[in-house]
C-alpha cells in the first residue's frame, strides 16, 4: 500500500478579480520528500503556496494535513499545525540577534516565583537551543549566535530561518526560491541544508525557478500550469529540457505521473 500524503490539495479554486491564479489544482506532497514545485510565471505557483500555508482563502477546494481537512484563516494557524514557510523575503529581524530571531514570539522562560505573575526570559537555556539546533544543520560557521542577523551573509540568514522552522516541530517546511538571491557557494551550502532537513525526516516543498538546483535535490517535480498541475515527474527520469518543455506547454505530459 502507498503511504498517505503528509499534506495534499484538491480542486483547489482561487480568483482575483477576472485572473484565475488557481483552477481547480491538485496537490501532494509525500512523507520525508523534497518535492519541487515549478512552473512559468504566472503559473499559480506562490498562490498555491499561499493557500497551503494560510496566507490566502481558496474560494472552492479542500486541503488536508495529515489526511485530515484543514482550512487556515491566517498563516499563523498553520504555522501552529506544524506547516513552516521561508519566503525569498525572509521573516528575520535584522536589527536582532539570531538567538532573537529563532525564538521570535516563542522565547523560553524561567520558572516564575511562585504568586508572581512575571518569568524572567531564559537566555542560556535560549542560547543553548539555538547553538544545539545550528550545529544539527551545520550550521555552526555561524561564530557568534549573539550577533545581529543584518551581519550574516544571505545563505547564513536563509540558515537561521531554516533552522527555525525545523526547529519548532514543524511537519512541512515551504522553501520559496531559497537561493534565488544567492552566489553560487551559498547556493551550495543551503541545497545542503536542504538534504540535511530531509535527512532529518521533514518533508520539504521547494518553489524554485533554477533548473538544477531542483533537478538536484528533488525527489519528486510537481509542474504547475495555468492555475493546475499539469503532472509529477520523475528527476532520474527526465531531462530538464523535458521540464520545461512541460512547464511551457511545449510539450504534453506522457509518461508522467498523470496529475
Ligand atoms: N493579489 C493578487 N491580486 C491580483 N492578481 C493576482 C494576485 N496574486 C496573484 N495574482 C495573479 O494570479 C496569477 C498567478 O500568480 P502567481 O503569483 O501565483 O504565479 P507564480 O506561478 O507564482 O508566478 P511567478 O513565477 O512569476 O512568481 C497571475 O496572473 C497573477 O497576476
Amino acid at each position: 500500500m502507498s503511504p498517505e500524503p503528509i499534506l495534499s490539495a484538491r480542486g483547489l479554486v482561487k480568483r482575483y478579480g477576472k485572473v484565475t491564479a488557481l483552477d481547480h489544482a491538485d496537490f501532494d506532497l509525500m512523507p520525508g520528500e523534497i518535492l519541487a514545485v515549478i512552473g512559468d510565471n504566472g503559473a499559480g505557483k506562490s498562490t498555491l503556496i499561499k493557500a497551503l500555508c494560510g496566507a490566502v482563502q481558496p474560494d472552492a477546494g479542500e486541503i488536508r494535513l495529515d489526511g485530515a481537512p484543514v482550512r487556515f484563516a491566517a498563516p499563523m494557524q498553520a504555522q501552529e499545525a506544524g506547516i513552516a514557510t521561508v519566503y525569498q523575503s525572509l521573516a528575520l529581524s535584522p536589527a536582532l540577534s539570531i538567538v532573537d530571531n529563532m525564538f521570535m514570539g516563542r522565547e523560553l522562560r524561567k520558572p516564575g516565583i511562585a504568586g508572581s505573575l512575571f518569568r524572567a526570559l531564559d537566555h542560556g537555556r535560549m542560547r543553548a537551543f539555538a547553538r544545539e539546533k545550528l550545529s544539527e544543520l551545520g550550521l555552526m560557521t555561524i561564530q557568534n549566535i549573539d550577533q545581529t542577523v543584518e551581519t550574516l551573509s544571505g545563505g547564513q540568514r536563509q540558515g537561521v530561518a531554516v533552522a527555525r522552522a525545523a526547529a519548532f516541530g514543524s511537519k512541512v517546511i515551504i522553501l520559496d526560491e531559497p537561493t534565488a538571491a544567492l552566489g553560487v557557494k551559498e547556493s551550495r551550502r543551503v541545497l545542503e541544508l536542504i538534504l540535511d532537513v530531509k535527512a532529518r525526516g521533514i518533508p520539504i516543498i521547494l518553489i524554485s525557478h533554477n533548473m538544477p538546483h531542483v533537478f538536484e535535490v528533488a525527489d519528486r517535480i510537481h509542474i504547475h500550469r495555468l492555475g493546475r498541475r499539469l503532472c509529477v515527474i520523475d528527476p532520474k527520469s527526465h531531462s530538464m529540457s523535458d521540464a520545461v518543455a512541460l512547464m511551457t506547454g511545449a510539450k504534453a505530459p506522457e509518461g508522467a505521473e498523470a496529475a
